[in-house]
């Protein structure tokens, strides 16, 4: 007999809340190993770690979780150190098992000093960092499916569970036949970028808890590690730098301002002077963790320091997941226009952890459905099909097909920006929409988020598409339509139209006083149009203005 699925993770994750819900919605039984101990022995956990010490504790409780894997078939939850015991570990291979996680703040803020749970009674904070570096790779290791839990209620973490392990609730029904071989699909993707056309290869890695990879992409060469993120990522730069001073780097976090702000020549030098203070040398790393704007100024400072440094890119926006921190394109705005100043400097690996969009503002998370739509529209359909399936869904990183979305998109990029690193070509069908897009955000002083000035970007293109005899009308409506349907505006004022059209004659496809765009010759089927008439022009902007 099996357990159909067997919690695992930290005391105080809420491994018996969800491990009861989840037996509800799959009409089966509930067992608690932690729960059989205390009957058993008619003693608190807490009393048995004073009386006897934690390796008599664990004994016992390797006797109890043994008994209760060969005896029980619903939902089991173990104690958070049971994993610690590698015949255990032996015996949960090949069942389904789901990681409940959490970080540290967040577990000292659910248990504090509760001196029920006997290993935090003090100093709660460095206790858990500890618990957690020293566990986190067997949960990982045992896990089938890995759920966070951070700023989620247990109704959600539930049915995160249910997805991640694609069980369906059956309230009163038959428990499902447990199929270890179709949960594989939780882990950790990795795409890889480069590799050819001379670039180093590197990877993308899509998941959660991919934070234990980074000691490893910086390398044993390296001895300071600078890590540059925005104002609202303070708390989770500074942990990141604890970590890294935790692991032996003389780690330094560098704040800069939140979006945009970050991209100046200003902020560019503030972070150079930070690096040349701390004696940052080439064997160094720069880390980047933040939306599209710090991974493009911390890729620009890495490529720019002592004339190119390894950076890492750990995008936290879904838009810097999908495209800023993939392909090695870096840079800053000038008062003249978008990303004028950059270089191609390719990161070393790129983690995009999916528990990050959690805190995303539903303004920033949508903005990110541009380029992701953007990605539809110049290669790969499906995106559109699965957004179009429920426009609602697909606003929220909790919708069914948020990976999905997130992987199919850097694959695209993956896979344009591995044969043209240098946008010699190809890669200039990535520019989709960005032409006008580039020239709205300079307009706005920045103050537009990217992927809306896309969207009416895009939403321009496919009119210059359909009237320059290109784009057939299904698909130029098709743009409206799916835009319109995730929240992404398609229209901009009308009178700006003089001075937008200046600054696309400087965008970086023109050549000379030649202007180039990327439209569509039908579905996933992009191409340039150069030196359109400029009546066409006017006349799709007429579509567009308002
Ligand atoms: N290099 C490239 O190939 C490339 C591709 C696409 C876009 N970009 C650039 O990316 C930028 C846009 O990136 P973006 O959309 O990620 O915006 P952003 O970087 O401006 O981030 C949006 C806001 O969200 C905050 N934030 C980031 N992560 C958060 C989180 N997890 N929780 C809460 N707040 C968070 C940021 O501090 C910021 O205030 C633009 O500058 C654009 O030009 C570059
Ligand atoms: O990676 C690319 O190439 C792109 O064009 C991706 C765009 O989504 C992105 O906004 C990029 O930063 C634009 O580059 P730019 O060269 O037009 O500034």
């Amino acid at each position: 007999m099996n357990p159909v699925v067997v919690l695992v993770g930290p005391m105080g994750v809420g491994k018996s809340t969800v491990g009861q819900l989840l037996a509800e919605r799959l009409g089966v039984g509930y067992r608690d190993t932690d729960e059989d101990i205390v009957a058993a022995e008619g003693r608190t956990i807490a009393e048995i770690f004073v009386d006897e010490g934690e390796a008599a504790f664990r004994a016992i409780e390797k006797q109890a979780v043994h008994q209760a894997l060969a005896e029980h078939d619903g939902v089991l939850a173990l104690g958070g150190g049971a994993i610690l015991d590698e015949d255990t570990r032996a015996l949960l291979a090949g069942q389904r098992v789901v990681y409940l996680s959490m970080d540290v703040e967040e577990a000292v803020k659910r248990t504090g000093l509760n001196a029920a749970r006997p290993l935090l009674a003090v100093n709660p904070r460095k206790q858990w960092r500890e618990l957690m570096e020293a566990r986190r790779h067997l949960y990982e290791q045992i896990a089938t499916a890995v759920v966070a839990t951070d700023g989620r209620t247990p109704e959600e973490v539930t049915q995160a569970a249910l997805d991640a392990l694609e069980l369906t609730a059956s309230p009163g029904g038959q428990p499902p036949d447990p199929r270890p071989e179709d949960v594989m699909a939780s882990q950790v993707t990795r795409i890889q970028v480069g590799g050819t056309a001379g670039s180093e290869p590197y990877e993308v890695l899509v998941g959660r808890q991919l934070l234990g990879e980074l000691g490893g992409l910086i390398g044993d060469k390296a001895k300071r590690v600078a890590v540059i993120h925005p104002e609202a990522l303070a708390e989770t730069g500074d942990a990141l730098r604890a970590d890294l001073a935790g692991q032996g780097f003389e780690a330094v976090a560098i704040q800069v301002p939140n979006a945009e702000e970050a991209k100046t020549a200003e902020v560019a030098a503030y972070c150079w002077k930070a690096l040349g203070q701390s004696g940052f040398t080439r064997t160094d790393v720069v880390v980047g963790v933040g939306g599209g704007a710090t991974t493009d100024l911390a890729g620009f400072v890495a490529a720019t320091w002592l004339r190119g440094v390894r950076w890492i890119a750990i995008p936290t926006t879904v838009l810097a997941m999908v495209d800023a921190a993939v392909g090695g394109k870096t840079g800053i705005n000038t008062a003249e226009g978008k990303n004028l100043v950059g270089a191609f400097h390719p990161p070393a690996g790129v983690l995009c952890d999916l528990a990050a969009l959690d805190s995303l503002p539903v303004n920033d998370y949508v903005s990110g459905l541009a380029e992701i739509i953007k990605a539809g529209f110049i290669a790969d359909p499906a995106i559109l099909d699965l957004i179009e399936s429920d426009p609602g869904a697909a606003r929220t990183p909790a919708g069914p097909n948020t990976a999905e979305l997130i992987e199919r998109s850097i694959r695209v990029k993956a896979e344009v920006v591995s044969s043209d690193l240098k946008e010699s070509g190809l890669r200039e069908i990535l520019n989709y929409g960005h032409t006008l897009g580039h020239a709205i955000e300079k307009n706005e002083r920045y103050k537009w988020r990217h992927g809306a000035a896309v969207a009416v970007g895009m939403h321009f293109a496919a009119e210059l598409g359909r009237l320059a005899g290109r784009l057939d009308d299904a698909t130029a409506d098709r743009h409206r339509a799916i835009l319109e349907a995730v929240g992404l505006p398609l229209h901009y004022r009308y009178d700006q139209w003089p001075k937008l059209l200046e600054t696309m004659k400087v965008d970086k496809k023109s050549r000379g006083d030649l202007l180039r765009f990327i439209v569509l010759d039908g579905l996933a089927k992009p191409t340039v149009l150069e030196g359109p008439d400029p009546a066409v022009l006017l006349a799709a902007y007429g579509e567009v203005g308002q």
